[in-house]
C-alpha cells in the first residue's frame, strides 16, 4: 500500500470544528486505500500565545527553555486529531518526535532535522493504524526538545515522507494553492496548478510563507512532491515538482514580497577586497544575516557598499557598521530601517532577455523608486522603500499579465 504523508497547519487546527474536519479527511484517506500519516501544527495563534507567555517572564528566554514551551502547542493537536479520529471508528495512535525518534542537531529554536527512527510508524501502519506525529519539533540525540524554526512542520512533514518514502506529501492549509503573489496583496492574483521545486525555493525564500524555506529545499534534495491544498474544499491545489516539462512555459511564474527589511549603507570606503571582507566579517561574527548587497563605483578607488539586514537586526547592524565606518573612513553610514523587497520569479528567464527592462519600466511608470537590485538566473529582486511595496507587487503582477 502506496504511504500518503498530511500536514495540517495552525488554520487546519484552530478549533473543535477543524480538528473534526481534519479528521474526516484523513479518513477518507485511508478508505482510499492509503497508509495515513498525519503531521500536525499547533492550533494557530497558539505558538504565538506561547511566545508571549515566555516574553512576559523575561526578554531574553534561552533557546532550550523556549524550545521546552514552544513544543507544547503541537501536542495538543496531535492528541485531540487522535481522538477525533477514534471517534469516526478508525484506529489512530499520536506521537511526539521523541517518542518517534526525530532526531535534530542542538541548534535550538532552528534545529535542524539528522535522522527519523521510522520502526514505531511503520509498526503502526502494519497494525492498521493512522499515524499522527507532532510537526515542528525534534529530539536530540541526548534528548533535548528542539524545534525547526518558525513554520517548521512543513520540514517536519516532507522530511517524514522522505524517510518513510512517501507516494507524496499534502500540506493542507487555508488557501486552496500557491498563487502568483500573496493573496492578501494582490486581490487577483491566480492558483497556479504547478510550480517547479527551483521556482518555490526562490518564492518561499522572498516572503511567500506559505511553504517553509527547508520543506522544499529537502522535497527538492530528494525528488519529493509536495502537493499544496486546501483543507476546506477537496479541489485539487498546487503541486510542487521537478518536471518542468510539465508545466505551461510562462516568462515570470509569480512575485514575492518581504516588508520586514532594513538597508544600511557604508559610504565611500577604499575599494579593497580586504575592507569589503571586513565588512562582512564583522555583521556576520555577530549573527546578522545579510540579504541583498550592492557596491556603487565613486571612482576607481572609493566604493559604497549597501546590504539588507531584517529589521530586528537593524540597529544592531547599524551601530556594528556605523563602527566600520569610523575604521575604514567612510565619508557617512546611514540606514533606511523600513524598506521591502519585492521578487519576480520564473525558470522561463533563463532563457528571454528584457524582463529586468521591463521590471524596472514597469516600475518607474507607477513612480516606485527602486533602492537596490540584485539578480540570479530565475529571480530579480527590487528594494523598495516600504510603502512602495503593495503598488510594486501589483504593477507587476499586471504587467507580466499573471
Ligand atoms: N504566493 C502565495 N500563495 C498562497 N499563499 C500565500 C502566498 N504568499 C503568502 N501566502 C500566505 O500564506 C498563508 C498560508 O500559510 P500559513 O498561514 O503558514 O498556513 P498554515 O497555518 O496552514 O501553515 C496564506 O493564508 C497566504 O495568505
Ligand atoms: N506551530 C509552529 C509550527 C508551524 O509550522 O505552524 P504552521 O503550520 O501553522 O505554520 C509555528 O507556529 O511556527
Amino acid at each position: 500500500m502506496s504511504i500518503i504523508v498530511q500536514k495540517y497547519g495552525g488554520t487546519s487546527m484552530a478549533n473543535s470544528e477543524c480538528v473534526k474536519n481534519v479528521a474526516e479527511k484523513v479518513v477518507n484517506a485511508k478508505l482510499r486505500g492509503h497508509d495515513v500519516v498525519v503531521v500536525v501544527s499547533a492550533p494557530a495563534g497558539f505558538t504565538d500565545h506561547l511566545v508571549s507567555r515566555a516574553k512576559e517572564i523575561t526578554d531574553k528566554p534561552s533557546g532550550r527553555e523556549l524550545d521546552m514551551i514552544l513544543a507544547t502547542g503541537e501536542q495538543i493537536s496531535i492528541s485531540l486529531l487522535a481522538m477525533a479520529i477514534k471517534a469516526l471508528g478508525e484506529d489512530a495512535i499520536s506521537f511526539t518526535s521523541a517518542q518517534v525518534g526525530i532526531i535534530t542537531d542542538g541548534n535550538h529554536n532552528k534545529a535542524k532535522i539528522e535522522a527519523i527512527n521510522t520502526d514505531k510508524l511503520l509498526k503502526a501502519l502494519g497494525e492498521g493504524k493512522i499515524v499522527i506525529i507532532a510537526g515542528f519539533q525534534g529530539v536530540t540525540k541526548d534528548l533535548e526538545i528542539t524545534t525547526l524554526g518558525r513554520g517548521g512542520s512543513d520540514t517536519s512533514a516532507v522530511a517524514i515522507g522522505v524517510a518513510l518514502d512517501a507516494a507524496e506529501v499534502e500540506i493542507y492549509t487555508d488557501v486552496d494553492g500557491i498563487y502568483t503573489a500573496d493573496p492578501r496583496v494582490v486581490p487577483n492574483a491566480h492558483k497556479m496548478d504547478y510550480i517547479t521545486f527551483d521556482e518555490m525555493l526562490e518564492m518561499a525564500g522572498s516572503g511567500a510563507k506559505v511553504l517553509h524555506l527547508r520543506s522544499v529545499e529537502l522535497a527538492a534534495k530528494n525528488n519529493m512532491p509536495i502537493h499544496l491544498r486546501s483543507s476546506f474544499s477537496d479541489a485539487i491545489g498546487t503541486y510542487v515538482l521537478d518536471e518542468e516539462d510539465k508545466m505551461e512555459h510562462v516568462l515570470v511564474r509569480g512575485v514575492a514580497h518581504t516588508t520586514n527589511n532594513a538597508k544600511i549603507t557604508i559610504a565611500n570606503i577604499d575599494n579593497t577586497s580586504k575592507n569589503i571582507a571586513l565588512i562582512f566579517k564583522t555583521i556576520s561574527d555577530a549573527n546578522i544575516n545579510v540579504d541583498v548587497i550592492t557596491q556603487n563605483y565613486i571612482n576607481i578607488d572609493r566604493i559604497t557598499i549597501s546590504f539588507t539586514v531584517a529589521q530586528e537586526e537593524y540597529d544592531r547592524a547599524l551601530e556594528l557598521s556605523k563602527d566600520l565606518g569610523r575604521r575604514l573612513k567612510a565619508d557617512e553610514v546611514y540606514g533606511n530601517e523600513k524598506v521591502a523587497k519585492v521578487c519576480i520569479i520564473g525558470v522561463g528567464m533563463k532563457s528571454t532577455s528584457g524582463v529586468a527592462s521591463r521590471v524596472f519600466t514597469c516600475l518607474a511608470d507607477h513612480n516606485v523608486a527602486i533602492d537596490m537590485v540584485s539578480t540570479s538566473d530565475i529571480n530579480i529582486t527590487c528594494v523598495v522603500n516600504q510603502d512602495d511595496y503593495a503598488k510594486a507587487v501589483i504593477a507587476i503582477h499586471n504587467e507580466f499579465e499573471l
